[in-house]
């Protein structure tokens, strides 16, 4: 469960999150929409932590982590721009988040084989990045992700640089992990894909999160609510 208590956010003068407050249920899928620059970013690293300067609290299970440091945040974070590193191959990048996590060898062979079967990797399992196409690039990212038993799920803009199959191929992840119980938020442009498996819609707005939905509103509701300022 995460819960977000009267957070407020600036980078310098101007309030990107402003007062904040929002309880997820758990087992819930929450698509996170807003116009460039509307903050979606920045929440998502207040909740991780990776953002501090902010004011009020976050509570992950229950438990509130304003100064628990990044390694130890019970939650995952897809970020939108990854690093890699350029002497691992794919498969090895995953052998070390399992090994970070003290996953035992054999249990973590068998949960990076199947994950590398979930997002059409196991062809690149041996490949480094530089190898890779940025769509299996993003593959990688996710799975780098989705590797680690946490049942919370932060994701921002995963379906950058998916052709659909890939899309669907991630969806039905995202929605696998809803059946195991995992909360899960994920920040996308990609309506048609947050409409398919969303739960709840947060539009970020003002610095305020709006609630809705997903099958009471259509792409047309969306961008009016967004606001006239969006593309802006
Ligand atoms: N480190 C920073 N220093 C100053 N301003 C920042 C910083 N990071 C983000 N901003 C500004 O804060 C605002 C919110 O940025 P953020 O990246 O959270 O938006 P976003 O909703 O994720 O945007 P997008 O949809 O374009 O990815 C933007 O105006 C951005 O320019």
């Amino acid at each position: 469960m995460i819960e977000i208590k009267n957070i407020n956010m600036s980078y310098g003068s101007d309030y990107i999150l402003k007062s904040l407050n929002y309880k997820f249920k758990t087992g819930l899928i929450y698509g996170l929409i807003g116009k460039n620059g509307a903050g979606k970013t920045t929440l998502l690293k207040v909740i991780m932590r990776l953002i501090r300067e902010n004011q009020g609290s976050i509570f992950l299970d229950g438990k509130c982590v304003d100064n628990v440091d990044f390694f130890k945040i019970p939650a995952v974070f897809v970020s939108d721009s990854p690093i890699f590193y350029s002497d691992l191959t794919v498969r090895e990048h995953l052998l070390l988040v399992c090994n970070s996590q003290r996953v035992e060898k054999k249990e973590a062979i068998a949960r990076i084989d199947i994950l590398l079967d979930e997002l059409k990797l196991t062809k690149y399992k041996n490949n480094f990045p530089n190898t890779l196409s940025k769509g299996t690039l993003q593959r990688l990212n996710i799975a780098l992700g989705m590797i680690r038993n946490e049942s919370i799920i932060l994701m921002d803009e995963p379906f950058n640089a998916l052709d659909p199959v890939q899309v669907s191929a991630v969806e039905t992840l995202v929605l696998k992990s809803k059946k195991e119980g995992k909360t899960l938020l994920i920040s996308s442009h990609d309506i048609d894909s947050l409409g398919s498996i969303c739960d709840v819609y947060l539009i970020l707005r003002n610095g305020q999160l709006l609630e809705y939905m997903p099958n009471k509103l259509t792409k047309e509701n969306i961008a009016q609510i967004i606001g006239d300022s969006y593309g802006d």
